[in-house]
């Protein structure tokens, strides 16, 4: 049965996700009664402080961290472990380095069995689709970091995972790079209708990516709000230099700005605490 707050079209469905962990300091509670829900074919932009929970929070969704409490279901099945229907990318490089790019995007081909000339097939496909033709037989020490991180992109989207989870994966990528992978991930997920959930402290992204942005607050990570970004699509850089898009981008930097505010406070006042003054 469907709960009263989603739809036929929600693929995801998280109600009232608790995390909570034990520190040398104490207990902390790291994501706070957490509820949203994710349409399918949605992009969905997590925003919101510096430890404010974003992290704990996909990786409840993605089934690496199972000690939450609430519920996450994702095409009605619930989540409480590595699930097929999940595919993340992680800021950390994740290539293996002693497989070529061509073996790499294989990898998740091979563990469901597929035979090698559909699997070759398969991983040609999403290779061309993040732009790495011609590169299927170097390995990932011969590519930059851009690069990299396309092939992780590529593997990923060859299990062809019901919602794809990204935890900031342009952080450690210069600007240039940042803004064409970016430009990259929104045309495949536009291509694909591919549900997306991104991590990101850089609003501008969100709002040229998203449909909806969820922002949320510094510690306990609760949700402050969720943005419709009622944009028209493509994003093209005349939207994006838009008064709408200034807007969005004002709004969500003032949510943000009073959530950062409390950190740092919070902070100056832990720092105050451990040296006496
Ligand atoms: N395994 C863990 N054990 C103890 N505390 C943890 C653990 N993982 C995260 N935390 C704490 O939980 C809080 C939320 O961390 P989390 O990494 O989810 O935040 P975040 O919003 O992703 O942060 P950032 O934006 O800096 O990546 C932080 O205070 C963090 O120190």
């Amino acid at each position: 049965m469907l709960s009263p707050s989603s739809t036929r079209n929600d693929i995801l469905v998280a109600k009232d996700v608790i995390v909570r962990f034990e520190t040398a300091e104490g207990p902390i509670t790291a994501v706070d009664n957490v509820s949203f829900n994710v349409r399918q074919g949605e992009f969905l932009s997590v925003i919101g402080p510096s430890g404010c929970g974003k992290s704990s929070l996909f990786n409840v969704i993605g089934g690496l961290l199972t000690h939450h409490q609430g519920s996450v279901e994702v095409g009605g099945e619930t989540i409480d472990g590595p699930h097929k229907s999940i595919g993340m990318v992680f800021q950390e490089e994740s290539t293996f380095p002693w497989r070529t790019v061509i073996d790499n995007v294989c990898f998740p081909l091979e563990l469901i069995g597929l035979p090698k000339a559909k699997r070759i097939e398969k991983a040609r496909t999403f290779i061309k689709m993040v732009g790495l033709d011609g590169f299927e037989n170097r390995f990932p020490g011969e590519l930059s970091g851009g690069m990299r991180q396309r092939v992780s992109l590529a593997r990923t989207l060859a299990s062809e995972p019901k919602i794809l989870l990204m935890d900031e994966p342009f952080a450690a990528l210069d600007e240039q790079t940042r803004l064409l992978l970016g430009d990259k991930v929104l045309q495949i997920q536009q291509q694909l209708q591919q549900t997306t959930l991104l991590i990101t402290h850089n609003i501008t992204e969100a709002v040229q990516m998203s449909d909806r942005i969820l922002v949320m607050t510094y510690r306990p990570g609760k949700v402050k709000r969720i943005v419709d970004i009622d944009l028209p699509r493509p994003r093209t850089s005349e939207i994006v230099g838009s008064e709408a898009f200034g807007r969005y981008v004002a709004e969500i930097w003032n949510d943000l700005r009073e959530e950062a505010s409390r950190g740092l406070q919070d902070e100056e006042e832990h720092l105050h605490g451990a040296s006496g003054s």
